[in-house]
Order: structure tokens, then C-alpha cells, then sequence
């Protein structure tokens, strides 16, 4: 097969990922700036915006200027009245619930603002409801943070990788006075990814920015072998001696999710369990990562009627599954064994209908399209927001397809 001067092979999957390469750090505005500068329609992402009802308090301006030679789009979020923000989780999460932007949009929204309040609440030891955001929770915070879940939203990839991420060094001023790059709240956040440090005396990685990568990031590589579609520059405030600039790229990867592979299969027989528990014993399983959970009625010794749990799980889930187990059954012992999967490669796909999109999962056997099933769950809401049969939903999809 080939698209353009590249030569694909015949059989292997490719994947649409968004990726990071935060040389220079990151930051709200940045990230913004950046996601305009690849192709996300700046008029969406202010009508988008003014869905909020903060919205008359602010105007977001995307303006192409350079920094180093290097053009890209600085975003700025001005705001129309001062403000000395005192909001907690439960405040911001209100503003986002309260508008009308679609359900993927508030959620990762949220998601961005629970990992901030969690670092900020480790830094000042306190809940994460009784956390108080400063600036992290202002209104300029509030239009990165909610910019960069619809930017997301729009761009219909199917993952997002990070470089190792500059995060500066030297003091920086907030409203805590003058504290040590990078700010306590950005140590937290990026825990656990690979950071580089001072190659620029100020702060090139802010709060914000460390959580929109460690809410979007499915993981984070120095390394990938790509095939770059699109780039975009988002333009940083500061001027150092490098370009204070993110960079992003739309790109192609190839599909290197194991097609077989090991996983574990956890069971227990138990006759002397209140048939009511079930329910919430596989709510857990599910919570805790469980791949499925089924049920087979047996007959156990004594001709008791009993229950037959199974669980599939991945290696590193087996001793969470156990632990749910226990806590929530009463079996006193589980059995597991290793059982060998062959999968398809599977991709998720949003098919337009007339009734708005549903999501297809494909499976491919050795690069050709062999499958594609309507998520049902998606064909069940429609058919109950236009008061239509079930069947002619699948019909008409299946005619699309
Ligand atoms: O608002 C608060 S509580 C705050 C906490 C911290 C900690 O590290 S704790 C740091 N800061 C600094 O505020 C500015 C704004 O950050 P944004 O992410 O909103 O751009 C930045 O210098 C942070 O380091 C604020
Ligand atoms: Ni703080």
C-alpha cells in the first residue's frame, strides 16, 4: 500500500497519536497555542468556551508571532475584570458541569483539575476537597485547562505520547511568594515521568501544563519511531536563550499492542453468598481492572447450588482481583491459572450517523478489516433520545459501513 512517497506494508495497523516534545516544558497557554497552531479551529475553541459561564469574564486571542525564528501561535487569555480566585475542586467542577459542553469534554476537563487538586493538596497536606486553588483555579487556569480538553476532544486521535518533559530552574513569584523551580505542585504532578531540568533559569513547566500531560499521556518516550503528519508551535511567554516553545506533531505509529498474550484466569466456587452481592462484587472487579467477569451456576458437594466466579485479568491486575475477592465474597481461597489469548487488533472508530456519532469497534486479522460491530451502548441512547426501534439503528449503520 502507499500514501504519498511512503511505502506502508501490507498488514500492520497504524495509529493517530498527538505528540509532546516538550524541549522547552509546557504550560496552559502554551498547550493552547500549540493545538491552534495544528489545525484546531480557533472560532470552535471560543464557541466551545463561551459555553462557560465565566465566559463574559474573559476573551481568549490566538496571534502567530516567533520566538527564536521559530513561528507558532501564541495564545492569551485576557481577562475583562480582576480577580482573586478562592475556588475549591467543588467550584471548578461546577462552572465545567454547569455548561453545555459534551460529556468527553467536562470529563477530561475534570480529570485535569482532580490531578491538580491532588498534587496541590499533597504540597500543602491537606484533602483534596479542602484544597484552595490560588491561580491554578483562576480563570485564565480554568480556559487552558477546559481549551486543552476540547482541543482533545476535537482532534480524534487514538493516543497521545510525551517527550521527558523541561521543567526549568531557579525561584519563581505566586500568590505562596517566591518558591523553588519547578513550583511543589509541578514536582507532584510529574512524579513518576521522565522530567529534564534546567536548561532555562525560570519556570518552562507550570502546574497546568504538567497536568494536562499527565491527565492525556498514555506514556512517555524519547524514542518513538513515527511517521510526522502535521506539527504546531505554541508560543511560551518568556524569552530564554532557546526557543520557549512546545512543540506538538499529529503522527502515525504503528500498532505494537501484542495481538496474543498471557493473562490469568482467577476462580472460585462459592455456595454461601448472598445472590444480592454479585452486583457489586463485579462492579469492584470491573473498578479494579478485571478484562471480564462471568458466572456459571454449578452443583457443589452436598448437591448445594453454587456459583462458579471467573475472572480474566492481566498479569499484573491477579493480586487486585484477589484482594477484591476476599474483601467482597466469601470464599476463602481462589484457584488461578495462566491462559494463552489470541486477539484480534482491534481499533475504535466514530462513525457519523444522521442521529450523531457511534462509535465501530474494527478487528483486523493480519491487516485486513475483518470485523466492525456498533458499540451498543451508543446505538441503545440514540434509539432512546429519538424514540427509534433498536434494529433500525443497527441497520442503517451497518449500511454506512
Ligand atoms: O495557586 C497555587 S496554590 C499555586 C501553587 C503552586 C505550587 O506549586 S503549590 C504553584 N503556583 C504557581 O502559580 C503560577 C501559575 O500556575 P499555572 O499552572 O496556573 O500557570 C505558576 O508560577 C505556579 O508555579 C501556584
Ligand atoms: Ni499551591
Amino acid at each position: 500500500m502507499s500514501r504519498g512517497n511512503v511505502i506502508y506494508p501490507i498488514g500492520v495497523v497504524y495509529l493517530k497519536i498527538l505528540y509532546y516534545d516538550c524541549f522547552c516544558g509546557i504550560s496552559g497557554d502554551m498547550n493552547l497555542g500549540a493545538m491552534a497552531d495544528i489545525g484546531v479551529d480557533t472560532e470552535y475553541i471560543k464557541s466551545e468556551l463561551s459555553k462557560l459561564s465565566i465566559s463574559d469574564d474573559f476573551d481568549v486571542v490566538f496571534n502567530k508571532s516567533e520566538k527564536k525564528g521559530i513561528s507558532g501561535t501564541k495564545a492569551d487569555v485576557v481577562l475583562k475584570k480582576h480577580e482573586h480566585p478562592h475556588r475549591h475542586l467543588k467550584d471548578v467542577y461546577k462552572i465545567i458541569d454547569d455548561s453545555d459542553l459534551n460529556e468527553n469534554i467536562k470529563k477530561i476537563s475534570k480529570r485535569i483539575f482532580e490531578n491538580i487538586a491532588i498534587a496541590e493538596g499533597k504540597v500543602h497536606g491537606k484533602p483534596v476537597e479542602k484544597v484552595h486553588f490560588h491561580e491554578v483555579g483562576a480563570i485564565d487556569s480554568i480556559v487552558d485547562v477546559v481549551g486543552a480538553a476540547i482541543c482533545y476532544d476535537s482532534l480524534d486521535i487514538d493516543g497521545v505520547y510525551s517527550s521527558s518533559v523541561q521543567v526549568g530552574g531557579g525561584f519563581v513569584n505566586c500568590a505562596h511568594g517566591k518558591i523553588p523551580v519547578p513550583a511543589p505542585a509541578t514536582v507532584e504532578l510529574l512524579t513518576g515521568i521522565p522530567i529534564k531540568t534546567g536548561l532555562v533559569d525560570g519556570e518552562s513547566t507550570t502546574p497546568t501544563g504538567a497536568a494536562i500531560l499527565k491527565s492525556l499521556a498514555d506514556g512517555f518516550t524519547n524514542s518513538l519511531s513515527m511517521d510526522i503528519k502535521k506539527t504546531g508551535y505554541g508560543l511560551g511567554t518568556k524569552d530564554f536563550d532557546v526557543p520557549n516553545v512546545l512543540r506538538v506533531y499529529i503522527a502515525e505509529i504503528e500498532d505494537k499492542k501484542k495481538v496474543d498474550e498471557i493473562q490469568y484466569m482467577i476462580e472460585a466456587n462459592i455456595d454461601d453468598m448472598n445472590p444480592e452481592h454479585y452486583s457489586h462484587l463485579e462492579e469492584k472487579l470491573f473498578e479494579g481492572g478485571a478484562l471480564d467477569v462471568y458466572k456459571t451456576q454449578i452443583l457443589m458437594k452436598k448437591s448445594r447450588p453454587a456459583v462458579k466466579l471467573s475472572i480474566l485479568c492481566s498479569e499484573d491486575r491477579v493480586e487486585n482481583m484477589e484482594e477484591v475477592v476476599f474483601l467482597h465474597s466469601t470464599t476463602l481461597g481462589v484457584r488461578k491459572y495462566k491462559v494463552e489469548k489470541s486477539m484480534l487488533v482491534r481499533k475504535i472508530i466514530k462513525l457519523k450517523t444522521q442521529w450523531g456519532d457511534v462509535r465501530v469497534k474494527q478487528g483486523f486479522y493480519k491487516g485486513r478489516l475483518l470485523k466492525q460491530k456498533a458499540e451498543y451502548e451508543d446505538c441503545l441512547k440514540i434509539a432512546k433520545d429519538n424514540n427509534l426501534e433498536l434494529d433500525k439503528i443497527y441497520r442503517q449503520i451497518y449500511r454506512q459501513l
